[in-house]
């Protein structure tokens, strides 16, 4: 069913409890306890993390749905994404991902979740429970347990979930990014493309669109360093990130891959929109004022990725046309099939700066 706080009535009296068998067992329930919380932080990335916090709770507690809401943690804004666990028909657990956007019941239920963590019983006679997720002081998201039983027992247990996952997945998130600017490493770059391949779904009125990947590179950047100091290079990179941030939309996927290159993940319509999107980045960077360094340019190489390329196809394409954009000048943008289409990369093409995988 769907979560609707419309559908929340009434706290549950403190005194009605019911409680799942397994609760009040002994040195099975224990080992049973532990063995879900070793299956639960044996996960290396964050989507197995979610999908096995909801599935151990969901049978912990006997749910009939266990949904795990996150709020987007890098920048500000409503983005949101759900995962919910639910018993099907046959009562076996089944586990979706919806990416979505911030909406009114979802806003309503995470302000309940952190005004009172409340127990509700739920307009079709269910129980419901709402535990926030915190993370250095900040709500990064919910748990919603759904079930034909009282759920107020449960909670020491939910609680206890919610402060192991959100340390997890602070550790995770340390592994998966770049120290210096906060964007992701190159580490995490192939599970991001894998994600951003088969994982986004166009929203309401929006056209399926094509994934791209560019490669953004500091112009003479080492003259950066030599001239002002590694410490100034240091805050050029810092405000390239910035800006990034500021430019690419919230669903793309924002990599450092180290010293002064940086990759992006994008979703466009068509090369056309690919274009004007990284062109509106270089020209914001092209037109800012850095401290004590004054004008920086990038130059950016980019291609499209078909659902069967391999990631390395695909950045020597990108750095391709990267090296093109230094030959030429650089603070330009090309795209490796117009380049190509032109005639313009046959020939002594000597592959760019990028160290393929
Ligand atoms: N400050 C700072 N410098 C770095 C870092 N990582 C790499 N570098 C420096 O970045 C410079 C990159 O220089 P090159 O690869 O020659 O490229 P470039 O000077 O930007 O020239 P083009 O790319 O051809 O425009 C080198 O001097 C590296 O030492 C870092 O984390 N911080």
């Amino acid at each position: 069913m769907s979560i609707d706080p419309v559908a929340t009535v009434d706290s549950v009296p403190s005194r009605s409890v019911e409680v799942p068998g397994w609760v009040s067992g002994g040195e099975a329930t224990q080992a049973r306890l532990v063995d879900s919380v070793a299956h639960f932080t044996h996960q290396r990335d964050t989507e197995a993390l979610d999908h096995s916090l909801t599935l151990s709770l969901a049978e912990l507690a006997d749910a009939r749905t266990v949904t795990l809401y996150k709020r987007a943690g890098e920048r500000s804004g409503p983005q949101e994404s759900l995962v919910r666990c639910s018993r099907n028909a046959l009562g076996r657990f089944n586990i979706d991902l919806v990416p979505r956007s911030a909406d009114a019941s979802t806003d309503l239920l995470l302000q309940q979740g952190e005004r009172d963590g409340g127990c509700v019983r739920l307009r079709d006679g269910g129980y419901g429970m709402l535990v926030p997720i915190r993370h250095d002081g900040r709500m990064i998201g919910a748990l919603m347990l759904e079930s034909e039983h009282p759920l107020e027992m449960l909670r020491p247990l939910v609680e206890g979930f919610a402060r192991i996952y959100a340390n997890y997945v602070g550790l995770l998130d340390e592994s998966e990014r770049d120290k210096l600017t906060g964007l992701y490493n190159r580490r995490s770059f192939d599970r991001h493309l894998q994600r951003q391949l088969h994982g986004t779904r166009p929203r309401e009125g929006e056209q399926a669109g094509q994934t791209w990947l560019a490669i953004l590179d500091i112009d003479h950047f080492k003259r950066i360093n030599d001239t002002w100091g590694h410490l100034y290079g240091d805050e050029v990179i810092l405000m390239i990130a910035q800006q990034m941030r500021a430019s690419f939309r919230h669903g793309d996927a924002l990599f450092r891959f180290g010293g002064e290159e940086f990759v992006v993940l994008m979703s466009a319509i068509d090369r056309e929109a690919a274009t004007a999107a990284l062109q509106r980045f270089r020209t914001r960077v092209q037109d800012h004022e850095f401290p004590q360094v004054g004008q920086v340019t990038v130059s950016v190489g980019f291609a499209v990725i078909g659902p069967h390329d391999y990631p390395a196809t695909v950045l020597d394409r990108a750095d391709k046309a990267l090296y093109f954009a230094k030959n030429s000048g650089r603070n330009q943008v090309f795209s490796y099939e117009d380049l190509r289409a032109r005639g313009a990369l046959d020939g002594d093409v000597t592959a760019g700066s990028v160290d393929l995988f």
